[in-house]
């Protein structure tokens, strides 16, 4: 697979600007860049989603078949994206052939079922054929779209950001198995912001900057910080993360739950969060632990207990009312319940606060643009400006547009599941210390994550296993305390 000087632009923003890369057949070869720098944009050049302006794909040193033709893309090339192309409400079997049944005739069921059977036993795929895609969990999805792309005849699949919604587990897993794909000569493209996973499964990578190709080497040849100067055009390392002085016990507390509950996915649960302390939360992916961040930010309702921000009591399984008692989330999926695809980057990330441009209701646009502009500056979102929509930005700037958001109403408490997911090395200290700013200023934090990254930040961690929080690491932990804790071995 190659791309031969591709160039791709939105509008006046160039996307990919003369960019050059070949994938050796048989390489399991990483892409590597900033939010913004052109990764996604150039998968959707490969995998026939979007024309070059400029420049062409080849397969095999052969053009790329036309737009129009999927089942040709297709048998080139697959891509298991970080947002799932799997229906839910189909069964696994469906997902996995039905927009390939031969002829146009009825649909044998029990024949199609068969071979979805036969497919998921040829890849080692433990899922029924009769589930219905929408009970898998990521990690299954994950694999049921990466055995339709291999038995779809595509030797080539690209992998973006794979790892961002697994655990330690899942992701050990998904290593092995691109291992043994490795093994049997599948070509991969692999995309991801854990530098480590670069360095664990690819042998060679290529890094995007600013739209422009700045080096492909042998992972073995670059050291880590040539990786991060390469990304970001500055020679400097990452800063270690300082020590937060701890939060003197005669703090009140901002959040305060009270046998909080959840049948089926945690047990009743109390917990103070300081005004200005960050509390991280960690835990496998059944822990409970985004449900529970997702009961207090309201967006669901717990069977049992209470809420309280401050002496104040909050209706619980209600956004709006989590909002007004001063509660900020910062959802896991931003997709769903993070943006609204058809405004602007300005009115996403100052919604909430749409009541202060103007009085009874009536929004002032230079107030908002003012305001607008300043979060841009303030979280480095990479954007044309206010008033581009948010559905043109890298999903990691919508990730910043979230926490911009969420941050708006200077809240008493601020609730962040994952939220640095999908956010590239540098963006990510930009973030983390967005939110240490929040909290020394008096925000009580509540942060939910697999990062150690990010729980390195926090003056301590609760890891929850099962539903109910079975350790509290307080700050100085090491790595493999917050590991052992998670897989619920103690250390
Ligand atoms: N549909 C679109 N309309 C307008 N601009 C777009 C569109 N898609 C991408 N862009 C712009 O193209 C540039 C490259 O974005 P791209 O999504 O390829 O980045 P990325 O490297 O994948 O980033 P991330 O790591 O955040 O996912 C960005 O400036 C983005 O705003």
């Amino acid at each position: 697979m190659e791309a031969v000087d591709v160039t791709k632009r939105f509008g006046a923003t160039t996307a990919l600007d003369g960019v050059t890369m070949r994938i050796a057949a048989g390489s399991t070869h990483a892409l590597v860049g900033r939010n913004g720098a052109g990764k996604s944009t150039l998968v959707s050049l490969l995998t026939g989603l979007h024309r070059p302006d400029g420049g062409e794909i080849r397969f095999a040193g052969a053009a790329a078949p036309p737009a129009a033709d999927r089942a040709a893309w297709r048998q080139r090339v697959a891509c298991v994206f970080q947002r799932s192309t799997i229906i839910p409400t189909l069964t696994v079997a469906e997902n996995l052939f039905l927009n390939r049944q031969a002829g146009g005739g009825p649909i044998r069921w029990k024949a199609l079922r068969q071979r979805a059977g036969d497919l998921l036993d040829e890849y080692a795929v433990d899922v029924g054929p009769g589930t219905l895609a929408g009970d898998l969990d990521v990690e299954q999805r994950q694999l049921v779209e990466i055995a339709r792309a291999l038995s779809q005849g595509a030797r080539f699949i690209i992998l973006d950001e794979p790892t961002a919604r697994l655990d330690a587990t899942g992701i050990e897993r998904l290593f092995t198995r691109l291992r043994a794909l490795s093994a049997t000569g599948v070509t991969m493209l692999f995309i991801s912001h854990h530098l480590q996973e670069v360095y664990d499964v690819c042998d060679t990578v290529t890094v995007l900057r600013d739209a422009r190709w700045v080096l492909t080497e042998p992972v073995a040849d670059v050291g880590h910080d040539a990786l991060v100067t390469a990304m970001t055009g500055e020679a400097v390392g990452l800063t270690s993360v300082e020590p937060r002085p701890p939060v003197p016990a005669s703090v009140p507390p901002a959040l305060r739950l009270r046998d909080l509950a959840l049948d089926g996915a945690y047990d009743p649960l109390s917990l103070e969060v300081k005004a200005g302390e960050i509390v991280g939360v960690t835990g496998s992916g059944s822990s409970g632990k985004v449900t529970l961040a997702e009961t207090v930010g309201g967006l669901r309702r717990p069977t049992a207990g209470s809420i309280s921000v401050g002496p104040v009591g909050v209706r619980p399984g209600s956004v709006p009312a989590a909002l007004a008692a001063g509660i900020g989330l910062v959802p896991q999926d931003r997709h769903r319940e993070g943006l609204i695809p058809l405004l602007s980057v300005g009115e996403n990330a100052t919604l909430p606060i749409a009541g202060r441009f103007g009085p009874a209701g009536a929004i002032v646009p230079s107030r908002r643009r003012a305001v607008a502009e300043e979060f841009i500056a303030r979280y480095d979102i990479r954007t044309e400006g206010p008033e581009a929509p948010v559905g043109s930005l890298s999903g990691g700037n919508a990730q910043k547009v979230v926490l911009a958001r969420a941050l708006s109403t200077d809240p008493s408490v601020l609730v962040l599941i994952n939220p640095t997911a999908g956010v590239d090395v540098r963006s990510k200290e930009s973030l983390l210390g967005a939110v240490r700013a929040a909290a020394d200023a008096g925000t009580g934090v509540l942060m939910v994550s697999d990062e150690l990254d990010d729980l390195r930040h926090c003056d301590r961690v609760l890891v929850m296993f099962h539903g109910r929080v079975t350790a509290e690491l307080q700050a100085g932990w090491s790595d493999t305390d917050v590991v052992a804790a998670v897989e619920g071995v103690s250390s």
